[in-house]
């Protein structure tokens, strides 16, 4: 087990936050031990929680018109410096995300992504930019480039709160799902960041990028719907205007994830891609060279699109191979 734990100076000005990782993922469980003295809900999609303990997590949920990506904010606002990071920035709305945390008094310390992004462009390298001292963090298996690499069973420290990475492939190879921490001191009910493996009564699309529909079934159903019920899953996107849904809820409603798995394969994979666009995209992909970075077996993510009437993302072109290196274009 790597701990390196959560170091502040002696005069409480400078704080150094870094990744506990263990080894084995089953040392986090995943009954709910604490009770909510009370929630404060200000505004749809931002909450603080209290606890009975001293910690209090502020949370806003932020979106991003053109591609309909949620960035989602979380800090230790009960915390003397309220260290904060953002999941999933979008490069057009990072001004916007920053001049919240600025006017909400917060140090950002992470920029985090759930997966490398095929329809945006991430915020991650722009941040970095603009606040010096933000690591930006990824998946070691999504093979992009980042500051801290993560891997199941490492938890994201932010003050006294923390975020367990859970492994959900299946729309990407490196897909990761972080989930709010199981224990005293933390926000419950327990919140997920499912990114693009679980959205509201969907899931992400497995037609690129080493996704598969068999990974991503296995990987919703033992990575996300063992978690309470009552936990609050908030996804990457949402393309119909909902904001957040419970693993209780998905589990009875979600249109594809409650079908048994070969169903599930059958509604998710190839009918109707037409032979040229996919050999276009065949061609365009293999001079950026992305597929071989990120491990993946091109001609295999492409024999065929979904059948769920999906368009290639627009950006997609731009987009991974620009999150291949965190964002950096040029
Ligand atoms: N039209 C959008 C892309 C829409 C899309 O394909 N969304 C992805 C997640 S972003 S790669 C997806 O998995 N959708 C699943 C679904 O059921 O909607 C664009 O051009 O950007």
């Amino acid at each position: 087990m790597l701990n390196l734990g959560f170091i502040r100076s002696s005069a409480c000005r400078f704080s150094h936050f870094i990744i506990s990782h263990s080894s084995s993922p089953s040392c986090f469980s995943f009954s709910p031990k604490q009770t909510i003295t009370f929630g404060l809900r200000s505004q749809m999609g931002s909450f603080t929680t209290l606890s009975q303990s001293s910690s209090r997590l502020l949370f806003r949920q932020l979106f991003e018109n053109e591609s309909c990506t949620y960035t989602y904010l979380l800090a230790d606002s009960s915390h003397p410096d309220k260290p904060a990071l953002l999941i999933d920035p979008v490069d057009r709305t990072v001004d916007r995300d920053l001049n919240l945390v600025r006017e909400l008094g917060l140090k950002l310390i992470y920029a985090m992504n759930t997966h490398v992004h095929a329809d945006h462009i991430t915020g991650t390298s722009l941040i970095k930019g603009k606040v010096p001292g933000v690591k930006s963090v990824i998946s070691k298996a999504s093979g992009s480039k980042a500051d801290v690499f993560v891997e199941p069973g490492d938890k994201i420290s932010f003050g006294n709160l923390f975020l367990e990475v859970r492994a959900t492939p299946g729309h990407t190879v490196g897909c990761v799902t972080y989930v709010t921490g199981d224990g005293p001191d933390q926000p419950q009910p327990r919140m997920a960041f499912t990114g693009d493996a679980l959205l509201i009564r969907g899931c992400g699309r497995t037609d690129f990028q080493g996704g598969s529909s068999e990974q991503l079934y296995k990987s919703v159903h033992s990575q996300i719907f063992t978690l309470p019920k009552e936990t609050l899953l908030y996804p990457g996107h949402d393309y119909k205007g909902y904001t957040v849904t419970t693993v209780g809820e998905e589990m009875i409603y979600n249109l594809r994830l409650t079908k048994d798995e070969e169903t599930f394969r059958s509604i998710m994979q190839s009918k109707s891609c037409s032979t040229n666009s996919v050999y276009k995209k065949k061609q365009e992909i293999s001079i950026y060279g992305w597929f071989r970075i990120a491990g993946s077996n091109l001609s295999s993510a492409f024999v065929g699109a979904t059948d769920l009437n999906l368009a290639y993302p627009d950006m997609i072109d731009v987009a991974l191979p620009a999150n291949m290196v965190c964002g950096l274009q040029d």
